[in-house]
């Protein structure tokens, strides 16, 4: 399980003073799929940060499964936006994903197996010889998915990593992280501005408010488990909570709860 209690970040630069997040409290079951939007610059990459331990929060917790993160958490992957600079132009397709498992240590014979797996999980059996530039931004990030598969996390986080592509891949990686989680029983964290992705994806959104930063509202997706891009963005239930949750991100740019809903 992922707890984040009371959790405040103040960032001090050159005697100025930011307060990105204020007072986040939510908690995620294991297994879960949680999409978390909020109004541009409202802190979500440094709430992820704080949660990956790559970041100290000023006060408040973050456990992952119980323990205090202090560091960057064993047990936990992330995927970011910048597809083309988290992956390294020259090492192969096999080499970017096997280099996680290579500092986790895990034995050659192994580390292939897990790559393979991973690579064939996300489409892209028979390019382990190709460098990320030969390849196009939706298979590139590809690439970063299964990189983070192939670690085998108990939790992923995902910083908005399909912003960077055309709405037909994006759709594509959409269907792929669900049917990933479906399959590996994975906690997913999945960080969107997009309304419309957020419901799309999600088994829970929650949104934040504008910064300093607070959880704004919380809503269950209860759209059928088995979605598609066709019947699921149709389903008036669909378009209920995209405009619940819109309705949510404007008042909390506004500074206050929405009055319906
Ligand atoms: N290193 C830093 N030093 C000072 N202020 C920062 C720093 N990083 C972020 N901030 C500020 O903290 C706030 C939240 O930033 P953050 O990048 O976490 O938001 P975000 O929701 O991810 O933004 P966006 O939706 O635009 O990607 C912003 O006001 C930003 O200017």
């Amino acid at each position: 399980m992922l707890e984040v209690q009371g959790l405040r970040k103040v960032y001090s630069t050159g005697g100025r003073e930011v307060e990105a997040l204020r007072d986040l409290t939510f908690t995620i079951d294991n297994g879960d799929l949680v999409c978390l939007v909020g109004p541009s610059g409202c802190g979500k990459t440094t709430l992820l940060r704080c949660i990956a331990g790559l970041l100290t929060q000023t006060s408040g917790t973050v456990k992952l499964d119980g323990h205090e993160v202090s560091g960057p958490p064993p047990g936990l992957a992330m995927v970011f936006q910048e597809y083309g600079r988290s992956l390294f132009p020259w090492m192969t397709v096999r080499d970017n994903v096997s280099l996680p498992l290579k500092q986790k240590r895990v034995p050659r014979q192994r580390r292939d197996e897990l790559v393979d797996q991973a690579l064939e999980a996300v489409g892209l059996a028979g390019t382990e010889s190709a460098h990320p530039w030969q390849l196009s931004g939706g298979m590139q990030q590809r690439v970063a998915i299964a990189r983070a598969v192939a670690y085998e996390p108990s939790t992923l986080l995902m910083d908005e990593p399909f912003a960077a592509v055309d709405a037909q891949t994006r759709a594509d990686l959409e269907d792929l992280v669900r049917a990933l989680w479906q399959r590996l029983k994975v906690t997913v964290l999945f960080i969107t501005h997009d309304i419309d992705e957020a419901v799309y994806l999600g088994r829970r959104v929650i949104m934040l408010s504008s910064s300093p930063t607070v959880v704004q509202d919380e809503i269950t997706v209860d759209l059928p488990a088995e979605r598609d891009q066709l019947h699921t963005r149709a389903d008036p239930r669909f378009t209920e909570l995209r405009t619940h949750v819109y309705e949510q991100i404007q008042a909390a740019k506004r500074g206050r709860p929405a009055s319906i809903g």
